[in-house]
Formats: C-alpha cells, structure tokens, sequence
C-alpha cells in the first residue's frame, strides 16, 4: 500500500505523509500510521491510497521541503484530551513546590515567575533502585515582555502577509534555520534591518531588543541564537485546535508569546509531566505579550477548546549557538545524553540515532542502548519506541525464527512497560495485541478490555471504538 497523501481538520493538509518518507524518519512513521487508526474522532481522510513510489516521489519534489519532526515537532502523537480540562501550572509562592523563586530583573519590574515541574514519569518505586534522573525542568514566565501594540501589530501582519496559506493555515514562517524567509537575510549578521516586509522588520526589533535577551539570561547562555520563529494560529470555530503532546526537537531553548487575548479562548499551552495525559497541567497566560520559555527537555503541546475567538501565538526556536543555528544540528541533546543529564535528552537523542537526524550517524545499537537507559529510568516513550524498534526488526527475514521470537518478546515488554508509565497509545496496542492474540499472547478478552479502557480513559479514539462495537467482540472476529 503506498499511502499518498493525508488531510486532517476539515480538509486541511496537517501531516503529509510524503513529509516523513522523504525525511526516512521511520520511527514517526511508524507512529504515524498506528496513528491512522487513533484519529477517528478529528476526521482523518486517506484521499488516496494506491500511488506508486515514483509518483509520491515526484509529488514530493512539487512541495516545499520541509523537516516534519521541526515544524510538526517531535509528536508523541495524537490522543485527544479529556473533556474535562486540566489543572494549571502555579507560579511563584502559590505553588507548594519550596524550589519556586521570584527573580527581579531590568529596572525593578521585571518580574520572572518559575515553575519548576515535577517528576511524573518516575516509576513510583524507582528510587531505590535507580536514580530517575529527569533533571530539574521548570517554565519561566514574562508577564508583558512585549506590549500589546507589538502583539497585535505581529498579529496582524501575520494575518496579512499571506503566510498562513503559503505553508500550511494554521503556521506561518518568518524564520527557518536562521533566515528570514522573504528576505534570504542572515539573523545573526548586524545591521541591515529588513525593510520591505512588515512582518520581519515589526520582528526583528523586537527579537534584538526584547526576547533574546530575555531567552540568553534565562538560559545563561549568552551565544543563543534564534533559528526558527513562526505565528501559529488556532482557530476553537473549527471544534478544538490542537497541536500533541511533543518535544521541540531541533530547539535548545522556546519562547513562546500570546499575541492576542489570552481570555478570548479557552485552553491553550499545555506541559505534560508524564506519559499518562492526566500529567498535563496549563501554563496561564493573562495577557496579550505574557512570555514563557522552557528548554528542550519540556514535553508541551496545545489545545484551544470553543472560545470566541482565535488563538495566536509567536514561537521562537534558539539554538544553543550560532554554529548550531548555521549546521542545523542539536549538539545539547548528545552532550546532555552522554551526561546522562536526563531521560529527555537520552530519549531524543536515541530518536536521532536511530534515524540519522540532526548531523548524528544512524546508529540503530547506540539508539537501543539510549531507549533502554531512558526507559529503565521511567520514561514511557522511550519503552514505545524500543518497543516499534524492536517490532520491525522481528519482522525482518533475514534472521532466524528464533532471533524473531526474542525480538518479539523483548518488543513485548517494552509495550507492557510503556503502557504501565501510562502511554495511551501503549494501552491501546497492548489491549488489540490481547485481543487478538498477537506477538505470541494468547488472547484474553478481560484484560484487553483492562488495557483499551485505560486508554480510552485519556480519550483514545480507537480503543473506544473497539470497546463500544460489540461485532468486535464476537470470538468469530478474531
Ligand atoms: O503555540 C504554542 O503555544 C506553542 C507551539 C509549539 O509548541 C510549537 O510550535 O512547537
Ligand atoms: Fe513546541
């Protein structure tokens, strides 16, 4: 089957998959298309389904290249999220937390709120055996680091310019690997303001002045340089606007501001502290240019419920350095993994390994040796990617049919112990393999329901599906 080309929200071209092969990022790949079956509920259309390779191929060549695990990010991929909504990150000395601080800088008033996140994704006995080693994450926030003018003024020449419908409708790109798009101009080269387009002139002031200031004292790290700085805009009138549960993967450091009115939509910017969605918590914005900026290591999303109106936001992506910006490669992430700093780092940079990403050799062992690091230490994706890993290499034919058993069953295990951290995707194909007696269980109807309700529980489309078709359950199904 040579899947051509998907639509997602109301037709609207989301995540071609043309994108991921011509990127050969097998392991989105892979959970992408298990993915087909959890977008039920946001109406997923397979427009065509039987192209061959040279004409996905050429089709590919007629779209804008484009790097899908950067403007799409590294998606842990698609469950929709409980109705019911989620608690708020709490800044400062509301929270319980003791390692909050206030920090003043600038003339007095600038007020810097932190939140450090907590830990979830630690097995609750871990401790003792092993250190979990998620390094001390935390979100800061700026109330007011641009005014409202610069924001809406953003807003509007975004809305203007065209961009929206030029790459995709819902992210305009003004910056890509430290180019203005319109302009072929150098970010980090002095002078030279560009003059002709609103949006990069109304921009780039504010970057020198403002944000990357902001973003270099933050970090402490005077050499951080924008890469990539896009307008996103989510639109509640199209039912709910989300962007999953995902790692900026290519971004040392985000910055992310609220362009219009934070009270004119519902929801918004979401970190998730854990695998299970139940760990998502809402980073509260008050106003129109309310800054946050978090590191790589943060796992984030969004998601506009019905409001009156759209949702903007400004996105900047900073590499640690000019060199990293100019080579479009992460050197923190193997510098952190190699540190063993935390799961996150070691996390993506087996992602990278394991798919020649980011200037990193493809090096499939070093990628296992990672995920499994990552996963012994908690960290539920990385025991569901290990577990794709080690599935598509039981498929091979090139080993023995002894060598595909282990496979199989270490492939096994790592699904079991990702749906146990709480990762949805990992409940739902746990408790289809339980249902239909794959990878060498014997089926058990009861404890594939176990699995497929826990996953429905954090609004898994398929698994509820399979639940409420009792044809599903006829043994004659099987
Ligand atoms: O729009 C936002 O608030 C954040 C978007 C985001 O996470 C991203 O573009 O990577
Ligand atoms: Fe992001």
């Amino acid at each position: 089957l040579q899947i051509y080309h998907l639509c997602g929200w109301n037709g609207k071209c989301r995540y071609p998959l043309h994108f991921f092969l011509q990127n050969k990022d097998s392991n989105c790949l892979l959970a992408f298309i298990r993915g087909l079956n959890y977008h039920a509920k946001s109406k997923i259309l397979l427009l065509r389904a039987s192209k061959t390779s040279s004409e996905v191929a050429d089709q590919s060549k007629r779209t804008k290249p484009f790097t899908p695990s950067k403007f799409a990010a590294l998606m842990a991929g698609e469950v929709s999220s409980p109705s019911s909504g989620f608690d708020s990150i709490r800044w400062d000395d509301e929270d319980d937390n003791a390692s909050i601080v206030r920090r003043r800088g600038g003339g007095g008033d600038d007020v810097v709120h932190t939140a450090v996140l907590p830990d979830d994704e630690a097995p609750p006995n871990s401790s003792s055996i092993l250190p979990s080693l998620h390094n001390r994450r935390a979100l800061y926030y700026h109330p007011s680091l641009l005014t409202k003018d610069e924001s809406s003024s953003l807003q509007k020449a975004a809305e203007a310019s065209g961009l929206f419908e030029e790459f995709d409708s819902r992210c305009a790109v003004v910056i890509e690997d430290g180019m203005y798009q319109d302009q072929d101009k150098d970010v980090v080269s002095t002078g030279n303001a560009p003059s002709s387009s609103t949006i990069a002139s109304l921009l780039r002031p504010i970057l020198d002045t403002t944000i990357v200031p902001w973003a270099r004292e933050i970090c402490n790290t005077s050499s951080l340089t924008v890469a990539d700085a896009l307008i996103r805009s989510y639109d509640p009138a199209e039912e709910r606007q989300d962007l999953a549960t995902h790692y900026d993967n290519t971004a040392y450091a985000t910055v992310v501001v609220a362009l219009n009115d934070p009270t004119e939509y519902e929801g918004g910017l979401f970190v998730q502290t854990g695998a299970n969605v139940n760990t998502r918590k809402s980073v509260p914005f008050s106003s129109p240019g309310d800054a946050v900026l978090h590191r790589f290591d943060v796992q984030h999303g969004v998601n506009v419920r019905s409001g009156k109106k759209k949702r903007f936001s400004l996105v900047i992506w900073f590499g640690e350095d000019e060199d990293s910006v100019v080579t479009k490669t992460v050197p923190w992430v193997r510098r952190e993994a190699e540190e063993c700093a935390s799961v996150h780092a070691a996390f993506l940079y087996a992602v990278n390994s394991q798919s020649g990403l980011y200037g990193v050799d493809t090096n499939v062992q070093l990628a296992k040796e990672y995920y499994v690091w990552a996963s012994d230490r908690g960290h539920g994706l990385s025991a569901y990617c290990l577990s794709n890993l080690l599935f598509k290499e039981a498929c091979s034919n090139d080993i023995s049919k002894e060598k595909q058993n282990t496979l199989q069953k270490q492939s096994l295990m790592y699904l079991k112990l990702s749906a146990e951290r709480g990762l949805a995707h990992a409940q739902h194909e746990l408790g289809v393999t339980y249902k239909q007696g794959y990878s060498g269980v014997q089926s058990d109807f009861e404890i594939a329901r176990y699995w497929l309700m826990l996953a429905e529980k954090q609004g898994h489309g398929a698994s509820s599906q399979i639940l409420n078709d009792p044809s599903r359950w006829e043994v004659s199904h099987l």
